[in-house]
């Protein structure tokens, strides 16, 4: 038998046909049509008798005149390739009397210039019991895109031609043909994105190019799960050899092939993105780390960066998905360096800089990293300088995981001053930037360079010489309720600065003369308590407030604590309302003040309260106080109740929102309970001094770790921790930490705690 090898074929039958979405936008246009069928020709070959074959000319004519009597319109490619198969068996049959072994159908549509050349879709039909088995495939020929793409000079500075077949093969069951996939949706995702690659290589390009068009069958996956649809890609680059028509890659790729990309849904159903649905744990499986550095030395440079970190976190807000090249791009900030203020490097000339460094977890690949850092640039009001010079904000990308990334051809990479529009991670100038180096080794001092072999401290520590004059800094916002209001409306916001706190580096090692430059800042204590002024009504209590805040000033004070709950022990219980009630009037009215000096000075709110702190941030505060570091009174020996986590929870999403500085104290807990204040025995003996100051650096520690990382984190500039003389110690310990508290970090701040 020999009725698989024999095929009687019509071949590119010219068609006019009526196609369109609907019967308004349908026009008239040419197709050809191919139909071919395999059967046994043995017994019309022995007689020459035409009644025992297949009459092509019959089965043409039967064509001609279905697709002539065809009064409606086809809706797709698919629609037609359905048709002219249902016509053909139809036909062949009523000419056999029965049906034949397999057939053949091809539909191609010309496309015009310059979308690509011709579509096709073909469908194999084969009898097969009980069901005939059916494939369909769908042909992109020669899309042709323009596309920066190659490692030589000449190709990373200008788009070449590059010409596509795409071939996407899928089993079908045989009556659902129609309308499978959206074709001139297809070509118009891939023509978009393939021109905004910018690849070394036409592998990578090829593979982007599977990738894309297998997203474009996501919505159809369900009807293919069993036996999925594959694509198959040629990548040919026409002028990249002289003496051969093209260079070529061929790939054929399926979704099991990106299970970064795609996955199938909890009931394995369906394909969809990785990062999609059924989620985190999906989407982790493409989670990226990146370390990032920004810098700013025009305008507010403080408002700069926060707005930047803003903006980072909303990325498809910025860019649309073409250029981010993925649906649903993802940055999360999971760590902050200190804030530094640093003497300009290479173009001296020029305001100081304010720097600082993030670490962010992202789905972004690395140049979609990129070009949404050159974007935020621009909305922050980054504009043309000269090389070095000054900026409104920079922002460069340091760290990609581990991996080693220089865009540029080899013979390119011979110096630094031809990166425009390149990437080269790690940052080509990480090893000799100490205001890169200082704010990386705050997050990650371990981290080993992939490069160059050394960690973040060791090349810190190889710096020829450090930078005298970099002070740490702390900035305040400049608080408003409108402007909180406003902000609080759009997360790509941050408010203006009032003022910044610099402390020099490292207090012990810093010279005598910078010593004397240190600034210690006075901060006055102001409870409204009932009992805290005498006899009187509200009125003369607010005079007497506001008598107290203008004295202060006077004196020396750079920042008024304002608090209306007292922390002594078995002090009565205040309302959340009532404690508002006490504080917020006496803000209100110091931001009423006619002297610039008290209507202008730093307010923070001492309260452990959320609704507080809010309360008082709205009024006009502008930095939260609380001696239970957002953990609440009920908090210790564990931190790990319901109210301390919500306490913590609230805390964290109103400093984050707010920007505004915390200073964490440490305390165990409520003043009034027994905690056993000798109790710092566990820390003894670390190279860090006492018990004492080790036993604050590990339970604050602890506390700020949680407050500073992970996506949320408030960020770690704007933490100022307190040791908490008169905390929950006892004397010995108390005069440990005032002689010792240096050792814990430079930035303490030390107060009586009354
Ligand atoms: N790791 C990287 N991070 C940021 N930009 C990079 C990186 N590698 C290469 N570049 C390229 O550097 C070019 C110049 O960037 P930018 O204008 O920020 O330079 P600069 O601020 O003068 O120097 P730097 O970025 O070294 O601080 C950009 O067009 C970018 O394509
Ligand atoms: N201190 C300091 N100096 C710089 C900085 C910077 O961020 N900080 N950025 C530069 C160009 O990116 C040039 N010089």
């Amino acid at each position: 038998m020999n009725e698989s090898r024999d095929t009687i074929r019509v071949n590119e039958l010219r068609l006019v046909v009526p196609i369109g979405k609907d019967q308004e936008h349908a026009t008239l246009q040419p197709i050809l049509a191919t139909v071919s069928l395999t059967h046994d020709i043995g017994p019309a070959a022995h007689t020459d008798d035409l009644s025992l074959t297949v009459d092509y000319g019959r089965l043409k004519s039967a064509l001609v005149s279905a697709f002539a009597g065809f009064s409606q319109f086809f809706e797709s490619l698919d629609a037609l390739l359905s048709f002219a198969f249902l016509m053909s068996r139809r036909e062949v049959e009523r000419q056999l009397g029965y049906a034949p072994h397999a057939i053949y159908v091809r539909i191609v549509q010309e496309m015009p210039p310059p979308v690509c050349k011709t579509v096709s879709a073909e469908l194999h039909w084969l009898k097969t019991k009980p069901e005939p088995l059916q494939r369909v495939t769908y042909t992109l020929q020669d899309l042709e895109c323009q596309v920066l793409v190659g490692v030589n000079a000449i190709e990373r500075k200008f788009k070449q031609l590059v010409r596509f077949s795409v071939r996407i093969e899928r089993a079908s069951s045989p009556l659902e043909i129609s309308h499978w996939l959206d074709i001139p949706l297809l070509i118009n995702a891939l023509v978009k994105a393939l021109g905004n690659t910018s690849y070394l290589t036409l592998e990578a390009l090829s593979s982007y190019a599977a990738v894309e068009t297998l997203r474009s069958l996501i919505p159809a996956s369900n009807l293919d799960v069993a036996t999925p649809p594959r694509v198959h890609v040629i990548a040919s680059k026409p002028v990249a050899l002289s003496s051969a028509s093209s260079a070529d890659v061929e790939i054929s790729r399926t979704f099991a092939d990106y299970p970064h990309i795609f996955s199938l849904d909890a009931s394995g159903s369906k394909w969809m993105h990785a990062d999609r649905g059924n989620g985190y744990q999906n989407r982790e499986k493409d989670v990226h780390t990146a370390a990032l550095a920004l810098g700013s030395n025009l305008g507010d440079s403080f408002h700069n960066i926060e707005l930047a970190l803003r903006l980072l976190e909303a990325p498809m807000t910025i860019l649309d998905r073409d250029a981010l090249q993925i649906p649903d791009a993802c940055v999360d900030v999971i760590d902050t360096s200190f804030m530094y203020k640093t003497k300009p490097m290479y173009v001296e000339e020029q305001p100081a800089f304010i720097n600082c460094a993030c670490i962010v977890e992202t789905n972004l690949q690395p140049m979609p990293l990129l070009r949404l850092l050159k974007a935020i640039e621009n909305l922050v009001g980054r504009v043309p300088s000269i090389r070095n010079g000054p900026r409104a904000v920079d922002l460069d990308i340091i760290l990609y995981d581990n991996m080693v990334i220089d865009t540029r051809s080899q013979h390119q990479r011979a110096d630094l001053n031809n990166l425009e529009g390149h990437l080269v991670v790690p940052h080509p100038r990480l090893q000799e930037r100490e205001f890169v180096l200082r704010p990386l080794f705050d997050m990650i001092p371990d981290y080993v360079h992939p490069k160059l072999g050394k960690t973040i401290c060791s090349l810190l520590e190889a710096l020829p010489e450090t930078d005298p004059t970099m002070q740490s800094v702390v900035p305040f916002p400049l608080v408003s309720e409108e402007a909180v209001v406003d902000q609080k409306a759009s997360a790509a916001r941050a408010l203006p600065t009032l003022t910044h706190w610099a402390y020099f580096q490292n207090a012990s090692s810093t010279s005598h003369q910078t010593r004397l430059a240190r600034k210690t800042h006075i901060m006055a204590t102001l409870n409204v308590t009932p009992d805290s002024f005498s006899d009187g009504s509200a009125h003369t209590q607010l005079d007497a407030a506001l008598k107290y805040v203008r004295n202060a000033i006077a004196s020396g004070a750079s920042i008024v604590d304002i608090g209306g709950y007292s922390t002594r022990p078995h002090a009565a219980f205040v309302s959340v309302e009532e404690e508002i009630q006490r504080v917020v009037p006496v803000i209100k009215a110091i931001r009423q003040q006619d002297n610039p000096a008290v209507r202008n000075v730093l307010i923070s709110v001492d309260t452990f309260r959320p609704e507080v702190a809010q309360a008082a941030i709205y009024a006009g505060a502008n930095c939260i106080n609380d001696v239970h570091a957002f953990t609440g009174p009920n908090s210790y020996p564990s931190c790990d109740d319901a109210h301390a986590r919500s306490c913590m929870a609230a805390m964290k999403k109103l400093a984050r929102q707010t920007s505004v500085p915390v200073i964490l104290m440490h305390s165990r807990g409520d003043a009034g309970q027994n905690k056993d204040y000798g109790n710092y025995a566990y820390a003894q003996g670390s190279a860090t001094g006492g018990p004492g100051v080790e036993g604050v650096r590990v339970e604050l520690g602890r506390k700020v770790d949680e407050i500073v990382k992970g996506k949320g984190g408030v960020r770690r500039w704007l933490v100022v921790v307190d040791p908490g003389v008169g905390f929950s110690k006892t004397l010995e310990v108390n005069l440990e930490v005032l002689r010792d508290a240096s050792l814990l970090t430079v930035d303490v701040c030390i107060g009586t705690g009354v």
